[in-house]
């Protein structure tokens, strides 16, 4: 997790984590973007190109039927005018009535099958419809005297009152067969059949694709001419009425956009009925059309999904560079936190090695040993301050002695003798024991260093000092407070025994015997602290004074009181 590392305002910039993270992000959101955009499109191409390329193949396999309709119908018509055994028994044999009855039923969309003489005139009929009558100006008459025809579709004239109307309710319409009938080398007659047109519809309606209600596919037919001679749902003349003439692709192309008669645009495919023989001179084309929007609406969904996976995708690249920045500054962030807590000197905090990646490995080693050439250079800095304060304190203490210490005797000097006084006093006062005081003098020291010089002297006083230290409790003080001027302070010990101390010392002294001066006396005054808190330390000495002065006055080599 992120540390909690104080920085100060002016150095506080987005964190590496958060750059990491946008600069990725963005890249990957638009790299994914792009990319989705560029698949997107080819796919809506790719889909494109497939409604284009199913839509040919509709109006392709449509011509195809159609194609082999009108060869078929025009060979039937060819083998049976050509049937030799058929005619020789003339144009109204019960054979060719047979004949032509097979032929309907075997193909009800023959509406009408006839043969007329060389003058025109119907000699045998389906349903005996138009029999005897003169079909001498019709087309297929005088087109099928020279040779097989296919006549392009057209309405019923002769036939219209005598047929019922067609399936879709449309007028009746027929696309004509016709061949002479050779007997013995000479054309004797004409053999004609009439299809219906509702044949084209049958083809048509059977060749639609089962998606084709929902894409709304719609077949045409046009002539050569170029005029609607087939439309869905019964609306042929509804578009030939509106003008609406053979779609225009761009050369080259059978499918494409075009805008349509009614103002819509449509996926348009064209394929022309190439039948083979005399059916070949129709010249029709078979148009297969979409609605633009329903034909590319696959492809739109698709681009539309292409662009959404590619959103989720650039999204969840964005949330792994998020993740994967947070990976990489989470060892930075802990490195920091850590270099910060060192600053900061908390307790155990060290730099942890990271093995994230080779870079940050790197760094937290460098910073590891950074930080403890730091810390040992500080811990060296800190024995040494240490022991330079200890010098200083010892140095300190020295000066303290010395300004409190007699250098000739060792003993206490003027000034030491005030703290311990007040602390004895203090002391004394606070438990009620008794306390001392003892001035001591040398006599007519004087004449010591007059007769055996200032050393000698020197020695005298060295050597009262250290019979004081011998002959005193290690609770009681001694100093040295003037020239040949001792002071004995002794703690709980009343005024009797204080005297009885000094008179020892004063024995001793007398005792002893110094090299060259011999034997010396001292004089003693014993005071001893009252009860009652005007008492001092100056009083105290004061009184010892006054009793010292008073030995001196009484001859020397003696103790006085002054209680
Ligand atoms: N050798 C030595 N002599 C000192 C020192 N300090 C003071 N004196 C001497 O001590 C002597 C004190 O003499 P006084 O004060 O006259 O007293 P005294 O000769 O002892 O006579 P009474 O005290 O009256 O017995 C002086 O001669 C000082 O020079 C010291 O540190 N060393």
């Amino acid at each position: 997790m992120c540390a909690n590392v104080n920085i100060p305002a002016r150095l506080r910039r987005a964190s590496l984590r958060t750059q990491i993270a946008v600069v990725f992000g963005l890249l990957v959101i638009v790299l994914g973007l792009l990319l989705s955009t560029l698949l997107s499109d080819m796919l809506r191409q790719h889909l494109q190109k497939q409604a284009g390329v199913s839509l040919e193949l509709a109006a392709r396999n449509a011509a195809k039927m159609l194609a082999n309709g009108l060869q078929d119908r025009s060979r039937e018509v060819q083998v049976l005018s050509q049937s030799t055994p058929l005619w020789a028994h003339g144009l109204q044999s019960p054979m060719v009535h047979q004949a032509m009855a097979r032929s309907q039923a075997i193909h009800p969309h023959s509406l009408w099958i006839g043969v007329a003489d060389l003058d025109g005139v119907v000699r045998a009929a389906t349903g005996d419809m138009l029999l005897g009558q003169s079909v001498k100006e019709r087309p297929w008459f005088s087109q099928g005297l020279r040779g097989v025809h296919v006549g392009d579709v057209h309405p019923a004239k002769l036939l219209a009152k005598l047929l019922p109307p067609s399936a879709s309710g449309e007028p009746q319409r027929f696309v004509d067969f016709s061949a002479p009938i050779v007997r013995d080398g000479q054309t004797v007659g004409v053999l004609a059949i009439h299809g219906s047109w509702d044949w084209t519809r049958e083809v048509i309606e059977s060749l639609l694709p089962p998606w084709a209600a929902e894409r709304q596919l719609q077949l045409f037919i046009f002539d050569s001419q170029g005029q609607v001679i087939y439309a869905p749902q019964g609306q042929t003349e509804a578009y030939r009425a509106s003008g609406q003439r053979l779609p225009g692709l761009p050369s080259g192309t059978s499918v494409g956009a075009v805008a349509w008669q009614d103002g819509q645009s449509y996926l348009t495919a064209q394929a022309h009925v190439s039948a083979q023989g005399p059916a070949s001179s129709l010249g029709w084309y078979v148009v297969a059309r979409e609605p633009l929007a329903l034909a590319f609406a696959e492809a739109r969904r698709a681009q539309g999904i292409a662009i959404g996976v590619g959103l989720a995708v650039a999204l969840l690249g964005a949330a792994i560079a998020w993740l994967a920045a947070r990976r990489i500054s989470m060892d930075l962030y802990a490195l920091a936190k850590a270099a910060h807590e060192i600053s900061a000197g908390t307790a155990g905090a060290s730099i942890v090695p990271s093995h994230s990646s080779r870079e940050v490995q790197i760094l937290s080693s460098a910073l590891d040993h950074m930080t403890r050439r730091l810390l040992a250079h500080s811990h060296e800095m800190e024995e040494t301050v240490r022991q330079r304060t200890q010098e200083l304190q010892r140095a300190n203490q020295a000066l303290e002695m010395q300004a409190r210490s007699d250098p000739l005797t060792g003993l206490l000097n003027r000034r030491g003798l005030e703290g311990q006084f007040d602390f004895a006093i203090a002391l004394a006062r606070r438990s009620g024991r008794p306390l001392s005081l003892l001035t001591v003098d040398v006599d007519h020291f004087k004449r010591v260093n007059d007769t055996h010089g200032h050393g000698a002297g020197d020695q005298v006083l060295q050597g009262l000092a250290r019979t004081l230290q011998q002959r005193l409790r290690r609770s009681d003080v001694a100093a040295r407070i003037g020239g040949e001027e001792f002071v004995a302070l002794l703690p709980d010990t009343g005024l009797k025994e204080a005297q009885a101390t000094a008179d020892a010392l004063r024995l001793a002294v007398a005792a002893q015997e110094y090299p060259q001066v011999g034997h010396i006396t001292i004089s003693l005054g014993v005071s001893a602290l009252r009860g009652g808190d005007e008492d001092g330390a100056s009083a105290l000495l004061q009184r010892a004074d006054a009793a010292l002065y008073q030995a001196k006055g009484e001859g020397r080599n003696r103790v006085c009181v002054q209680a």
